[in-house]
């Protein structure tokens, strides 16, 4: 009879378990770690031990269900005082790869900016009473002189359903019983993002969560389709992503065959014009960071021209065009083409395929490097059409994917992924409130990583969610792994620069520009000056 004993069996867990690790994607992590870097890692780990059993074993009354990694909305409070997080908020993060532009920029500060611009009216479909008022949403324009009317007060009883009235105006007169101008400031900023008790109780379907968020662009449309306003929010959305540690952004517009509203009400802005903007933000952008002596902090921006799921193919042929004659135009601004929009209820990619095919042959043709960055996957299923859209992506020979939530059913996409070095731009807190998963810890990123497929870690709508900047997103990270550790952030913030479309010597300059600012960074998170 063969006995076992417990130090043989001891032996054959310590080598199997080393033995599994070290095929692990943050073993090869380790090997060019440095001396402080593994110091940090440690230092890290213990604080994240430590706040385990501080902040998220504790009771907290009004929080449900309180573990690390739990639902975002409902931990945001508790997020924001750990140490934690006061250190990813400093950490150098390397590229934001999958953004949505009208969702980049905290409601409050746009409002602050509608509130200054004397053209822009709001106005709503129905009366506004406390009942009425969480399920009335307002829309925004910036109408011609001639088209402003003499209604100032959005909540009397003689407003008529339908006028525009001045934004300021609305504002100082909301009446009393509706909060008065905070009370507008809330029920606006309210239809602008997703509240913990709608994402979690109210909108508990996905169905209902998603027209929730799509009514959030539609609002918001009103203010970013004003050209002036819509300058502030780029350099804003620019600025505050540097100040959270962001280097370079490549940023998802979707475009319209229309023109953007000016000053003066007019719809006389095109998307050249708009580009045109954009660049000379981008350069104002990078001088005022020289000027602060932080050069390495800020390496551009670009955007990924998106038309939405439920255009037609000839809309489709027609958006392809003037992509392409963008992309000729504004060859180092426009980074690649997408769809966007629910994958769930709109078209799959397979419907596209003769216009994609066609805009496939056309790219080659010109030389352009204008490659598709498709949203795939972004669905719990295993055979749907939002599913199978992965299997489209690849094939038209994406260079990216957005989300690829799904990916993990696949065994041969991922060995793709793997090969062609397709990275994932995964969202963990947009998964979970748009209720993919209920949690960071059971949300497939920890297993992409681990099986090596690359990742960039990004924040899709922030102002919505939010999660502004990189840092809940990283912070997520930690929480969602035992293992996950200072290292595994360094390689997503890596990785990020690695999978953008930058040139092969851009790249080199950026993560040069990222090594020095990380190793700055790493510095003060051992000799402790990051917390002073
Ligand atoms: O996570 C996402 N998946 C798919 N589409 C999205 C996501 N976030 C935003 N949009 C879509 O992008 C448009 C604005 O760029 C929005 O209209 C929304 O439908």
């Amino acid at each position: 009879m063969s006995s076992h004993s417990v130090e043989s069996y001891l032996a054959a867990r310590t080598a199997l378990i080393s033995e599994e690790r070290s095929i692990r994607r943050d073993f090869r992590e380790l090997q060019f770690a440095t001396e402080e870097e593994l110091q940090a890692d440690q230092i890290v780990r213990s604080i994240k031990l430590e706040e385990a059993k501080t902040v998220w074993a504790a009771d907290h009354p009004d929080i449900p269900n309180v573990f690390p990694g739990m639902a975002y909305l409902s931990a945001r409070n508790l997020i924001t005082k750990t140490k934690i997080f006061e250190l990813i908020s400093k950490m150098p993060k390397g590229a934001l790869l999958h953004s949505h532009l009208d969702a980049m920029v905290s409601a409050s500060v746009v409002l602050k900016y509608a509130l200054e611009e004397p053209a822009i009216h709001v106005k709503i479909p129905n009366r506004l009473t406390k009942a009425s008022l969480a399920s009335t949403p307002p829309a925004f324009r910036g109408l011609k002189p001639s088209e402003y009317s003499d209604e100032v007060c959005l909540t009397s009883n003689l407003y008529n359903p339908g006028t525009w009235v001045q934004i300021k105006r609305a504002r100082e007169n909301f009446s009393d019983q509706l909060g008065g101008p905070e009370g507008f400031d809330a029920w606006v900023i309210d239809s602008l993002t997703i509240l913990p008790g709608e994402a979690y109780e109210k909108y508990d379907s996905m169905s209902k969560i998603w027209e929730k968020f799509q009514n959030t662009f539609n609002i918001i449309g009103g203010f970013t389709r004003f050209y002036p306003l819509k300058k502030k929010y780029f350099k804003e959305f620019l600025l505050s992503s540097i100040e959270d540690g962001i280097s370079f952004v490549e940023t998802r517009l979707v475009f319209f065959r229309g023109y953007l509203v000016d000053a003066d009400g007019e719809e006389s802005v095109g998307y050249s014009e708009l580009l045109t903007a954009f660049r000379k933000i981008i350069q104002e952008v990078k001088d005022e960071m020289a000027n602060q002596g932080r050069p390495d902090a800020f390496f551009g921006c670009r955007i990924i021209y998106t038309t939405l799921r439920f255009v037609s193919c000839e809309e489709l042929d027609w958006y392809i065009d003037d992509c392409i004659k963008l992309k000729q135009e504004f060859p180092d601004l426009i980074a690649g083409f997408d769809l966007v929009g629910s994958e769930n209820d709109l078209k799959p990619l397979i419907y596209y395929i003769e216009p994609l095919l066609r805009c496939k042959s056309r790219v080659e043709e010109l030389g352009l490097d204008l490659p598709f960055i498709f949203h795939a996957g972004e669905t719990f299923g295993d055979g749907s059409e939002a599913d199978n859209n992965l299997y489209d992506a690849i094939l038209l020979g994406t260079k990216r994917i957005g989300h690829g939530f799904s990916l993990i059913k696949h065994p041969k996409l991922i060995q793709m992924c793997k090969e062609r070095g397709i990275a994932l731009e995964v969202c963990p807190i947009s998964n979970e409130i748009l209720r993919l998963t209920s949690s960071v810890c059971n949300h497939p990123l920890a297993s992409m990583i681990n099986q090596d497929v690359p990742v960039a870690l990004c924040s899709d709508d922030p102002s919505v969610f939010g999660n502004m900047g990189l840092s809940f997103d990283f912070f997520q990270v930690l929480m969602g792994s035992d293992l996950n550790g200072l290292l595994t952030l360094r390689m997503l913030a890596r990785q990020s620069l690695e999978h953008s479309t930058l040139s092969n010597i851009e790249k080199e300059k950026a993560l040069a520009s990222w090594g020095k600012q990380w190793a700055i960074f790493v510095r003060s998170v051992v000799d402790g000056s990051i917390f002073a």
